[in-house]
């Protein structure tokens, strides 16, 4: 194994994968901190998806450092820390919390924080983040159910994290090439600084940073930054590049969509599903909470559409309506009740013959794919930058699409099915 990666969301991990296979990685997620007997498969690279973003920060870095030994147990060369795109944290962590712990386990005196994804539109400018045109604390991420994203200054928001001190690397240096920001690296950390946010704009940032990260043993960032750590293990020849399939086979069995996002992506997404006429329910949250609603209800009504057919479940509000919803049930038990209950409403359509799923949101996606016994989940096509279709291993045999709630054009859910094809073809 080249790559051991801990993702701190499942929907970051099969970004991240999709990032692997696009490299020539042959690339394998696997759910949850692994057994201490379970044997990880042969791959180039593995990602363990954990559900540790919004848990509190000394689960979060037990959770992180347990992962981190069963990748170095299983020979991974080069660790890397994955996390939001958007820097999705709170002040306690958990980046700069399990950064620290996860440099202990490897003994890195410096560690990278790199969350840009230029090709979604996250860049990083003089240590701010952008998401488009906007700065983070502007765009819709400023509204998020659990991580409200309001300041842009990845240093502050990182340093706020952590006790080891956190520095900034300028676009400037990153364009004078790798030995420079190498160089840069070493004097950055004999005056002590030990967590470095870098400024990236464009793919070929990436490449630099990734050049630059070369034999580094620990690399935190987004799924960007796999591009460059991934090119180096190209370029010293340790891996044949692999291409993957532009189609997947998909098990026969009815489909659905089940959307947990509140992300404005996801809202759009919902919106187009509406217009082009799929059958939509939403949940009712405060019914859910008052047992007016139950998930057999929901998952009733996707079973009577016509079978042809794929229904739409969706809690996804709009910020007014989400803040005043978790006004009343709070935040985390709005959350985690939505949570449970699109992921008993996925058990009991798996059981009714469903089995092709498209799922909408990281925590969403987290709590389905426990709900339905999946340990394994091997990289299928592209649907949208981030966003690739996985089959499962484990549990039962399923197409699963797990979408970043910020992911995928307006069109998403109307379109990402025409990538799967009837059995039988190769995966
Ligand atoms: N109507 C709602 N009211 C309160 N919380 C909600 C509602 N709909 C979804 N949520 C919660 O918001 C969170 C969305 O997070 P997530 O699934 O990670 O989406 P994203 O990928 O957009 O971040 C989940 O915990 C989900 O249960
Ligand atoms: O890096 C990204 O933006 C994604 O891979 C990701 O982690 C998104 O998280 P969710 O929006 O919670 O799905």
């Amino acid at each position: 194994m080249r790559i051991g990666a801990i993702a701190d969301d499942i929907t970051g991990a099969t970004d991240l994968c999709l990032m692997l296979t696009r490299a020539g990685f042959r690339t394998v997620q696997v759910m949850g901190v692994p057994e201490p007997d379970q044997r990880l498969p042969d791959a180039d690279a593995i990602v363990i998806a954990l559900k540790s973003r919004s848990i509190n920060a000394e689960m979060a870095v037990d959770m992180s450092c347990a992962a981190a030994r069963s990748l170095l147990d299983a020979g991974a060369e080069q660790l890397l820390f994955k996390y939001c795109s958007t820097f999705d944290s709170t002040d306690e962590g958990n980046i700069g919390p399990v950064t620290a712990a996860l440099m202990d386990v490897v003994g890195a005196p410096l560690a990278i924080a790199c969350p840009s994804f230029p090709e979604a539109g996250r860049t990083t400018y003089k240590g701010h983040l952008f998401v488009g045109d906007q700065l983070l604390s502007d765009s819709p991420l400023k509204d998020h159910p659990l991580n409200p994203m309001r300041d842009s200054n990845l240093v502050r928001v990182l340093q706020r994290q952590t006790a080891l001190s956190v520095g900034l690397v300028q676009i400037g240096t990153i364009w004078q090439g790798a030995e420079v920001l190498r160089q840069e690296f070493a004097a950055r950390q004999a005056i002590g600084q030990r967590i470095l946010i870098v400024d990236t704009l464009t793919e070929a940032d990436l490449r630099t940073i990734g050049a630059a990260c070369e034999g580094m043993a620990l690399v935190t960032g987004g799924s960007g930054i796999a591009l460059g750590l991934a090119a180096n293990f190209v370029a010293a020849g340790k891996v044949t590049p692999w291409q993957a399939p532009r189609r997947m086979a998909a098990p026969a069995g009815r489909s659905v969509v089940l959307a947990g996002s509140c992300s404005a992506a996801t809202l759009g997404q919902i919106e187009q599903a509406r217009a082009a006429g799929l059958p939509l329910l939403a949940v009712d949250a405060e019914g859910l909470a008052a047992g007016r609603a139950t998930a057999a209800e929901l998952a009733s009504w996707a079973i009577a559409q016509p079978a042809a057919s794929t229904p739409l479940i969706y809690s996804s509000a709009p910020p007014d309506t989400l803040r005043g919803i978790q006004h009343r049930l709070g935040q985390h038990e709005a959350g985690q009740m939505i949570e449970a209950t699109l992921a008993e409403v996925a058990r009991r359509l798996r059981d009714a013959g469903f089995a092709r799923f498209l799922i909408a949101g990281g925590e969403t996606s987290g709590a389905v794919v426990a709900a339905l016994g999946v340990t394994t989940l091997h990289i299928g096509p592209e649907i949208a930058p981030g966003v690739p279709w996985t089959r499962s291993e484990g549990g039962a045999d399923l197409a699963l699409a797990l979408k970043s709630g910020n992911f995928g054009a307006p069109d998403f859910f109307l379109k990402a099915w025409d990538l799967l094809e009837p059995e039988p073809v190769d995966v």
